[in-house]
């Protein structure tokens, strides 16, 4: 039986001004309906770039991705990416940012239903009383919640998240994290993040990916987070925490030690 997610024999390499320069080789990756997958690896290993081939942004060299048995060969609605960057279009209302995605992706449902959904999403990253507003009227972190907000609403297969709280603040980004945390937990969202943040792909994931350095990374190290869900932010402070952070830990120095060499 194949997994919800096969990522396989991947390499990819980009050619700029005749040189080539081998980014990915070798990655091989199963993930299972509702599992949280997080990749770590040292800046420009690779990580934004696999996860733009797992969206169809990007084509591999060589090797296949499948989501639910489908081949991806190009972005869909069903593979949802939320940046960094948010992405919403600054002329149109939080509302509207999600609306222009829900008509598109649901014609077949009535205007009612349409409404339903865009208000139900609003709500769930606690934005009901900012329906209104454009995003220069709105916090990083709210503009965040709207691109959440709008990549679940069309009910994605799988979540594809690239540093999706780097460019917040250490508290804001504590309280994203949680409610991502009971968001995946209640409706177990097959979710693939890219972070820097040990202590974030710690509690969120059920499966982090370490990636070598490049060029021509390979996946190093696979670490199993055993916390059951729902997961509570208590989890930080377990002995079991603190050993895996220091197993991950390691595995980071230990790169930018084989780096220095
Ligand atoms: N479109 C492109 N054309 C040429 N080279 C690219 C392109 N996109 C990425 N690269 C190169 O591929 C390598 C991996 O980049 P990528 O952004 O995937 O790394 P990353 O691990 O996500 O980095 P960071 O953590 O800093 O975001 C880098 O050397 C980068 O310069």
């Amino acid at each position: 039986m194949p997994s919800f997610v096969e990522i396989r024999d991947i390499h990819k390499e980009f050619v700029q001004d005749g040189t080539k320069n081998i980014v990915l080789k070798d990655i091989n990756l199963e993930i299972e309906q509702g599992d949280f997958v997080s990749l770590i690896g040292h800046s420009g290993c690779g990580k934004s770039t696999l996860l733009n081939i797992v969206a169809g942004l990007e084509k591999p060299t060589q090797g296949q991705v499948y989501v639910d048995g489908q081949l991806v060969k190009r972005p869909y609605r069903d593979r949802m990416v939320v940046f960094q960057n948010y992405s919403l279009l600054p002329w149109l209302t939080a509302w509207e940012n999600i609306a222009l995605f829900v008509d598109k992706a649901m014609p077949g449902k009535s205007k009612a239903e349409r409404r339903e959904i865009i208000a139900s999403h609003l709500e769930l990253v606690g934005l009901k009383n900012a329906a209104q507003k454009k995003p220069a009227q709105l916090s990083g972190g709210m503009k965040q919640r709207v691109a959440l907000a709008r990549a679940l609403a069309v009910q994605p297969k799988l979540l594809l998240l690239d540093e999706p709280f780097g460019a917040l603040d250490a508290l804001t980004r504590g309280s994203l994290q949680a409610e991502l945390m009971c968001i995946c937990d209640r409706y177990h969202i097959t979710t693939i993040m890219v972070t820097h943040d040990v202590d974030e792909a710690l509690l969120l994931s059920d499966r982090v990916v370490m990636l070598k350095n490049g060029p021509a990374a390979t996946i190093g190290q696979i670490l199993d987070i055993p916390f059951e869900h729902p997961r509570s932010l208590e989890i930080r402070d377990t002995a079991k925490f603190h050993d895996l952070r220091h197993e991950l830990m390691q595995f980071l120095q230990g790169q930018e030690q084989a780096k220095r060499l």
